[in-house]
């Protein structure tokens, strides 16, 4: 099973270790809970990033404590900036641009985050370094990354024999600003990337978009970001166009707000057993895309209560389906509306998602794997699929080493007796405690 092609090293030590697979109890009523869930795994590593390159000494609190942002930190601790963590609250003493060890190798482990975001931020800077992820993250696209960086100045050498994915050896002696074009088709964390940089350019630089976006929210959430640490950025409200002066950034305290993308598998517990779940510590006004999922389970029948602290969704005696819903702005929350289409009222159609086959797994693909598995029909096209309601009989399920399938199968087990998820560890890469806050909503769960 998966677990064979599982790459363990990229596993930090804030992971959940020595668990081999997680048997889910079926739910034996509608759960009912209130849940705070942890930081937000996007503000962590730009916060950490940003915090890294800025000028002076930024207080980071409520950081995440999972895999991607282990390796973000030591990363940039074997660059020589000085990180220094204690529980949820880190601080980054800024290097102003100047990387204090200007060669030797960077290991981003599994995250897009740290790969993008780290690369563009080392251009900015001047020295020699390869740079490798995980297993997984040595094959997924860098190109667009990679061909802005090359036209604002930056050496990149492939040491694989694909030019278009880690590793690489990156030579830079800085960017040069100007004008570039981008596709955010493939990933919006290329945008991202080239933008975290671009404050220590040596002129402004204007990255003009030439086709779509994938996930526009994340991009916003880097302006923010930039802006939070002094960037000047100006930008239209659809992203077509961006120019980022070469102002630095400066060091500040700063608060990382909860992952919206962990908060989804509690309310799809409770979507999925007629239960009520509220996750105290997020609001609807966060710029993280997936809190919109809970728009997607009103569609469905569930009652969504954003008025008070936190945001609470019920869920209804049976779900609806019949709908056609694009996942493109959210799309890590593809897995978890495709293991609750199968006990919806009709089938249920996602559209918009081909950029998924290039996440943690082929998403697409294992969604199909997944379900067909346990019986449920599912029919695949490119950038989609159509789930249709049945009778489902669990069974052993591959995680894939992707911590989004490990979780949203182990929520699907609350309907289907049987589930067992392979490799629940790799859950650790953006939330090592996910079964333990399970339990916590009262879900039971057998570990070994
Ligand atoms: O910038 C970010 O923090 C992220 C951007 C998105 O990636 P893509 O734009 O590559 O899909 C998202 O899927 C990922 O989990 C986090
Ligand atoms: C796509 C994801 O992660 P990454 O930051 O590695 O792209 C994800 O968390 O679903």
């Amino acid at each position: 099973m998966s677990s064979n092609h599982a790459d363990f090293q990229a596993r930090s030590p804030w992971a959940l270790h020595d668990v081999s697979q997680a048997r889910i109890l079926p739910a034996t009523g509608p759960i009912d809970a209130d849940v705070v869930v942890p930081g937000s795994k996007s503000f962590t590593n730009r916060a950490l990033i940003v915090a890294a390159l800025a000028k002076g000494t930024s207080r980071l609190t409520g950081l995440l404590r999972s895999d991607d942002a282990y390796w973000c930190i030591e990363a940039l601790k074997s660059l020589g900036v000085d990180v220094v963590v204690d529980g949820d609250n880190v601080t980054v003493r800024g290097i102003n641009g100047r990387w204090p060890h200007q060669a030797g190798r960077v290991y981003t482990g599994a995250g897009g985050t740290t790969a993008r975001f780290l690369t563009s931020a080392l251009a900015a800077g001047e020295g020699k370094w390869t740079i490798e992820g995980s297993k997984r993250m040595n094959e997924r696209p860098m190109g667009v990354l990679f061909e802005t960086l090359q036209a604002l100045g930056v050496g990149i050498h492939p040491l694989s024999e694909r030019p278009d994915t880690l590793p690489i050896e990156l030579d830079t002696k800085g960017l040069r600003g100007g004008r570039v074009q981008m596709s955010g088709a493939v990933s919006s964390q290329f945008i991202s990337g080239a933008l975290i940089g671009a404050p220590y350019a040596k002129d402004a630089l204007t990255i003009e978009i030439t086709d779509t976006i994938v996930q526009h929210a994340y991009v916003h959430i880097t302006l923010d970001m930039m802006r939070a640490f002094g960037g000047n950025v100006e930008a239209d409200e659809q992203l077509h166009e961006m120019t980022v002066s070469s102002t630095g950034y400066v060091g500040r305290d700063y608060d990382i707000e909860a992952d919206a993308s962990t908060a989804c598998y509690f309310w799809a517990a409770a979507a999925l057993t007629g239960g009520r779940v509220r996750v105290k510590n997020l609001t609807y006004s966060t710029r993280q895309p997936d809190v919109q999922f809970v728009d997607v389970l009103e569609q469905m029948g569930c009652s969504v209560d954003k008025s008070g602290q936190g945001i609470e969704v019920q869920g209804p005696r049976q779900l609806r389906g019949g709908q056609t819903i694009s996942m493109k702005e959210m799309s890590d929350q593809t897995l978890t509306l495709a293991f609750l289409a199968p006990f919806a009222d009709a089938p249920v159609n996602i559209t918009e998602v081909e950029h998924i086959r290039h996440h943690e797994s082929d998403r697409l693909a294992v969604i199909c794997e997944s379900l067909q598995k346990i019986g449920i029909r599912v029919d695949e096209r490119p950038d989609g699929v159509t789930i249709y309601p049945g009778p489902a009989a669990g069974t052993l399920l591959s995680s894939h080493d992707d911590h989004r399938v490990a979780m949203a199968q182990s929520i699907m087990g609350l309907r289907v007796p049987g589930i067992v998820v392979d490799d629940p560890g790799c859950v650790s890469k953006t939330c090592p405690m996910f079964f333990e806050k399970l339990g916590e909503i009262g879900v039971q769960v057998e570990l070994n």
